[in-house]
């Protein structure tokens, strides 16, 4: 008999997200049937999107959403060999049964160089959101400005670096110093720290006069409503996440984005990384080359575990990770 540890959403978040509003339990598994698996997570995924997804799918008592990459300890299902490693969707568990659907196997070539990790950032869901987001969203192109906000994050990191490989000039802001230099590191052309700047506009200015064609946009809010104002006429704007409005209790107000969508003529897309679920493996190929070949560098800040998984989210959510925010359990 295995005993599962496992995260419950005891309360619904208001405003911020507290360690109060998570209780850990335990669960014990039942023996496999024929067809089922037992796994065990070996990494775990805070992301952004637990925050929203939460108040909108879930019910107090749920177990929190989420992925992780998980061994596989026991098979009684042919298509999943014992010591093989996948990517689940079966939220915030120590261990969990499950019958092989919505697996992803990670390749039994992962390089032994890279952490399996990755699969839940750079090489995962986060990175194929920057692919998607740049070059079927922004339809980004050589020579053009692209401009990436929560820069030094998960999505932003990798926004930034294949905007440099397709040849545009980058521009990326984040919230500390540390962040700002990570950026400069990893090859962006400016970046800046948009807590400490004495005015939003004038950075944005200073960092590309002419202003910008791309705006892969992770934050929203107050950062969006100046940032349209410096769009190049027939810019895109990828509205890929608005964290700084995910823990507001009332929702912000404007201004509002018709004036200059109208003047300066911009396209202006929402999406979400699933709408390409059919060319996921495309973009992990791509990411995984690139991430073997030093083109796109990735970082990760790692909690060390199980217990720490509210923590990690909440830090997350404060802005406390460099890279992507993993668990390691
Ligand atoms: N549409 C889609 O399919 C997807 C959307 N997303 C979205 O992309 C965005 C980035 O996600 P991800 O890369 O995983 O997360 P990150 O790794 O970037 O972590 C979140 C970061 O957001 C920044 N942040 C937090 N609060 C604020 C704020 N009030 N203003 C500005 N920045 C803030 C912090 O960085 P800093 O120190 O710079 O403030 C923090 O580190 C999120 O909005 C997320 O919801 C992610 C995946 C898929
Ligand atoms: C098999 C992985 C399923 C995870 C789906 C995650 C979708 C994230 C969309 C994010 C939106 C905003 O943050």
């Amino acid at each position: 008999m295995v005993t599962a540890k496992v995260w419950v959403l005891k309360k619904h978040f208001e405003g911020f997200p507290k360690p109060s509003d998570f209780d850990l339990k335990k669960i014990e598994l039942p023996s496999l049937k024929d067809g089922e698996l037992l796994l065990e997570s070996v990494f775990l995924s805070v992301d952004p999107y637990m925050r929203p997804y939460s108040q909108r799918d879930m019910k107090e008592g749920d177990i929190m959403i989420g992925t992780e990459v998980a061994r596989i300890v026991e098979s009684k299902n042919p298509a999943f060999a014992v010591g093989a490693f996948v990517v689940a969707n079966s939220g915030w568990r120590s261990h969990f049964i499950s019958d092989g659907k919505g697996l992803h196997l990670l390749p039994s070539s992962w390089p032994e160089s890279l952490p399996r990790s990755l699969a839940l950032g750079t090489v995962g869901m986060p990175g194929l959101t920057a692919y998607f987001g740049l070059f079927e969203v922004c339809k980004m192109k050589p020579g053009e400005t692209v401009l990436v906000n929560a820069a030094a994050g998960a999505v932003g990191s990798v926004v930034g670096q294949l905007a440099k490989i397709g040849g545009c000039k980058v521009v990326g802001c984040a919230g500390s110093d540390d962040k700002v230099a990570y950026l400069k590191k990893i090859g962006f052309d400016e970046a800046f720290n948009y807590k400490t700047v004495t005015s939003l506009d004038e950075a944005l200015r200073k960092a590309s006069p002419d202003g910008y064609d791309c705006f892969f946009d992770n934050v929203g809010g107050e950062f969006s409503s100046i940032a349209i104002n410096h769009m190049k006429k027939y810019g895109r704007i990828a509205v890929c996440g608005a964290i700084s409005q995910y823990n507001d209790s009332v929702p912000q107000k404007g201004p509002y984005v018709q004036i200059p969508m109208i003047f300066k003529e911009l396209h202006m897309e929402g999406f979400i990384v699933t709408r390409w679920n059919n060319r996921r493996e495309e973009g992990q190929k791509a990411l995984l080359k690139w991430v073997l070949e030093g083109k796109v560098k990735y970082h990760e800040q790692v909690t060390e575990g199980f217990e720490n998984m509210p923590a990690a989210f909440i830090g997350m959510l404060k802005g406390e990770n460099l890279g992507k925010a993993i668990v390691k359990v």
